[in-house]
């Protein structure tokens, strides 16, 4: 990929997309970012830092050897590949569409089946790591679909991640995104359950952390989270929409294949509940509201 400077475009410039794109930008190893966001206005930043803008997904994708995308949930996903000017209005034979949202397997495979239909390649690229690892091009990226498509985009992986994994046939990244979604649900979910009791007995949030930070439940999710928790401000990193969103899709996929999930079950449970606190935009750590109710 980077020896033959190609065009390479980026759909949804959110939290993560944004710093994406940016590293491909910054990398010089293309010969040119294209970027789209529905809220057109988002794209004037990384305009203003040498990217060209385009109205559309078709836009970008007619213009563009390959497409990544990074957008909220399924329905972002599939709106931008089967809407009006969508993806598929621009995909031609050759042409590659990297979708790394965190979505379910029959999205991702919805998506990929209509791609490779219309001529195109489809990889899906889920990604581990939030706000500051997308900045840091530091996060996990796991890969599964077109080999050939993956392994061409792996400088464009270098650049936004720090490690990438394929694993397989269209679905088997999306399936395994939700299993670490859904840990990490589950462990911010009993986090705050045991903050809240630690408060509540009258004990030092702050000591539970460090006996927390010093024996084999160390972490660097409770070190980071802990302090925002304490001080009840979460600025969103990883939004807690879209964490609640992933627990449903893991809890659908367990559904499907008869999987107990209860430990997960209740952790959306609380999620939910923070949500319908109107806690949905900020960061999933405030999921700590929903113990204070
Ligand atoms: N934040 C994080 O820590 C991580 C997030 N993820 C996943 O990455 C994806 C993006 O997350 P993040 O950047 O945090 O999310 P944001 O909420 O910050 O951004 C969402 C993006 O999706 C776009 N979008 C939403 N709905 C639609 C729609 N119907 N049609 C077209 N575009 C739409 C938004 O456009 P607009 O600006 O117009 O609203 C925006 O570009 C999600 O799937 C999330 O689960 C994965 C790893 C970490
Ligand atoms: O999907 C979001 C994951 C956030 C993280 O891995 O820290």
């Amino acid at each position: 990929m980077a020896d033959a400077k190609l065009n390479v475009g980026f759909l949804g410039l959110g939290i993560m997309g944004e710093a994406m794109a940016r590293n491909l930008l910054k990398s010089g190893l293309f010969a040119s970012v294209t970027v789209w966001n529905r809220t057109l206005a988002k794209c004037q930043t990384l305009v203003s830092e040498g990217a060209k803008m385009a109205e559309t997904p078709a836009a970008v994708v007619s213009s563009c050897d390959i497409t990544f995308a990074m957008l909220a949930d399924p329905e972002a996903a599939l709106a931008a590949v089967f809407g009006d000017n969508g993806v598929l209005k621009g995909i031609s034979a050759g042409k590659g569409y990297v979708d790394m949202s965190t979505v379910d397997e029959a999205t991702s495979t919805r998506i990929g089946e209509a791609v490779t239909a219309a001529g195109g390649r489809f990889v899906e690229g889920p990604v581990s790591g939030s706000k500051k690892p997308a900045i840091d091009g530091q996060l996990i990226i796991m890969g599964a679909g077109d080999k050939e498509l993956y392994e061409q985009c792996q400088p464009a992986f270098d650049v936004m991640g720090k490690k990438s994994f394929y694993l397989g046939a269209t679905g088997a990244a999306a399936r395994m995104k939700l299993v670490v979604n859904m840990v990490m649900g589950a462990m911010m979910g009993a986090f705050c359950e045991g903050m809240a009791l630690a408060d509540k007995s009258g004990l030092e949030q702050s000591a539970l952390l460090e006996i927390l930070g010093l024996g084999a439940m160390a972490n660097p999710m409770f070190a980071m989270k802990g302090p925002a928790i304490m001080a009840r401000a979460y600025p969103p990193a990883f939004p807690l929409k879209h964490q609640q969103k992933d627990l449903r899709l893991a809890l659908a996929l367990g559904d499907a294949l008869n999987q107990p999930l209860p430990v997960a079950a209740a952790a959306n449970e609380s999620f939910k509940t923070a949500k319908a606190l109107g806690r949905g935009d900020e960061d999933f750590t405030a999921v700590y509201e929903a113990t204070q109710k």
